[in-house]
């Protein structure tokens, strides 16, 4: 997704191959869209049969979906919803039937078994697994020994649902003027709610009634279970004549804008706080939620900052949940953002916490160099910092507006992270705790030495097992990106 204005103007589109990136926006795979509506991972293949699913069993197996986020939206729904004057008929009933669907599947479910009920907390509610009990995020207060089920009944949602006419009321009736940012799937609009907080409403704009759906419920299904400082936050949700999401408004835009498209140049105490910001919203994201979440389409435009330019991890469109025991996605369809993918994925469309470690390695080299990903002339960042990085020549890979205004020490940690963090093998590449410390200064004696690492220090990711199983190298990396473009960009 890019900017307002920001499709045409070199930035990295994000594509899916089949279908040509439009506007530079997200394109979602059918399967994608199909799966997500359909049954949670969590399911038996019992109460899938009686569904009549299990076809799609197969297919969805690591796909979640929030119990609570769509129960409740249910009722949201059926009891909030008022206006009915302009709302889309067609899609309103879409989402009605897709919540119906979620919402027998549940009840089904719900009565067969409450232990895998547990296993997933309603909105506002948080568990998580005991394999990251120690690392919890000691910032969110956990409830003790009350039940699931308790819980359940007595939770109430954190966020709420508009209606259309609340919706146009904050921005001006959609107005242009209030429009900050446009992508493959939506619009964004800048929003003042009744009680004068601001907001971005973001409109799902793009696709077939099913693929709005889908990007809909898809996004809102993390937006609603993660709870992050450095994630987007979520305040409600609009169904009337269209889909919408309402978040917190960020006041400076995203990364992308202020890196990018932006005359003043970002100072590096900002870029280096983005950086830090970044990496612990995605440790979040993979090892201290409730489920691990891979993120996918890691970009500047992708991040927001606050006022205080704490970084805001946003668009979950493309996000996969996985769950512990399942190790990787390997997704049929191509999707994602040039410039910020990595080889594992071009290669096999294998996804996991590596995949995003691989983009935010990118993301470093944006913050220090200055440059896009991809530039006007489709020559990739990765390509032309690498062998910087290898000869250890950091002064020429930062960004020359920024002088000598800079902590070197500072900008030594993030190139040295970013190294480790575009290693071609995902084995190599460290997990966001580690690239926190790395950051952080507290594990010197690996950015030293990306290569020297211990291999045990890890816990071993699908893509690594790929890794050791073959060789893939740069070449073969640029050959799979260059079949990809063709692909995406010749349809
Ligand atoms: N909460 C927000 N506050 C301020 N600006 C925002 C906010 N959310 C989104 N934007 C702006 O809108 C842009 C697009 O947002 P987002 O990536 O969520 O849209 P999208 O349509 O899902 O994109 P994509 O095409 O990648 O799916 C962001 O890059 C940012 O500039």
């Amino acid at each position: 997704m890019e900017e307002l204005g920001g499709g045409g103007n070199g930035s990295p589109p994000r594509v899916s191959a089949g279908k040509p990136p439009r506007h530079g926006g997200t394109v979602h795979s059918a399967r994608d869209r199909h799966s997500a509506m359909s049954v949670p991972a969590f399911a038996s293949a019992q109460d899938l049969r009686c569904l009549d699913l299990e076809k799609e069993a197969g297919e969805v197996l690591a796909e979640c979906s929030p119990r609570g986020v769509l129960d409740d939206g249910l009722r949201c729904l059926d009891s909030e919803t008022t206006s009915k004057a302009s709302t889309s008929y067609t899609e309103t009933q879409m989402i009605r039937s897709s919540f119906a669907l979620w919402h027998g599947f549940f009840r089904l479910w719900k009565h067969k078994s409450m232990r895998r009920l547990s296993s997933f907390p309603p909105i506002g509610f948080r568990k998580r697994s005991r394999r990251r009990r120690s690392n919890r995020d000691s910032r969110v207060p956990m409830p003790d020994s009350t039940s699931a089920a308790d819980n359940e009944s007595s939770f109430k949602p954190t966020w709420r649902n508009f209606t259309i006419s609340e919706l146009e009321k904050a921005t001006n009736n959609f107005n242009s003027e209030n429009m900050i940012g446009k992508g493959g799937s939506a619009e964004i609009y800048r929003g003042c709610l009744e009680n004068g907080q601001l907001v971005a409403v973001k409109k799902i704009t793009r696709g077939t009634t099913e693929e709005k759906t889908h990007n809909f419920l898809s996004e809102m299904g993390v937006l609603v279970h993660v709870d992050h400082p450095n994630t987007a936050r979520l305040i409600g949700v609009g169904v009337e004549g269209g889909m919408h999401l309402v978040l917190v408004l960020s006041p400076h835009g995203s990364l992308a804008n202020l890196l990018h498209d932006s005359k003043d140049k970002l100072a590096w105490g900002i870029r280096y706080k983005v950086a830090v910001g970044t990496a612990n919203g995605l440790e979040y994201l993979h090892e201290r939620c409730h489920k691990r979440i891979i993120h996918r389409d890691i970009k500047a435009a992708n991040i927001l900052l606050t006022e205080d330019f704490e970084p805001q991890i946003c668009d979950f469109g493309l996000a996969k949940w996985l769950p512990d025991e399942v190790t990787h996605h390997t997704l049929p369809s191509f999707e994602g953002t040039f410039g910020y993918l990595a080889p594992e994925y071009c290669m096999h469309g294998v996804v996991d916490e590596k995949t995003d470690v691989f983009a935010f390695g990118i993301l470093l080299l944006e913050l220090i160099s200055g440059r896009r990903a991809v530039n006007s002339s489709q020559q990739s960042l990765l390509m032309w910092a690498k062998p910087l990085l290898e000869q250890n020549r950091i002064r020429d890979l930062v960004d020359p507006s920024l002088g000598d205004s800079y902590d070197s020490k500072q900008m030594d940690r993030a190139a040295k992270t970013a190294y480790i963090c575009i290693q071609h093998s995902s084995v190599l590449r460290p997990r966001m705790s580690e690239v926190l410390k790395l950051l952080s200064g507290g594990d010197e004696g690996r950015a030293e030495n990306g290569r020297a690492l211990h291999r045990s220090f890890l816990r071993r990711t699908y893509s690594e097992e790929i890794f050791d199983a073959e060789e893939y190298n740069a070449t073969r990396y640029l050959s799979d990106i260059s079949r990809h473009k063709q692909i995406a960009f010749d349809f």
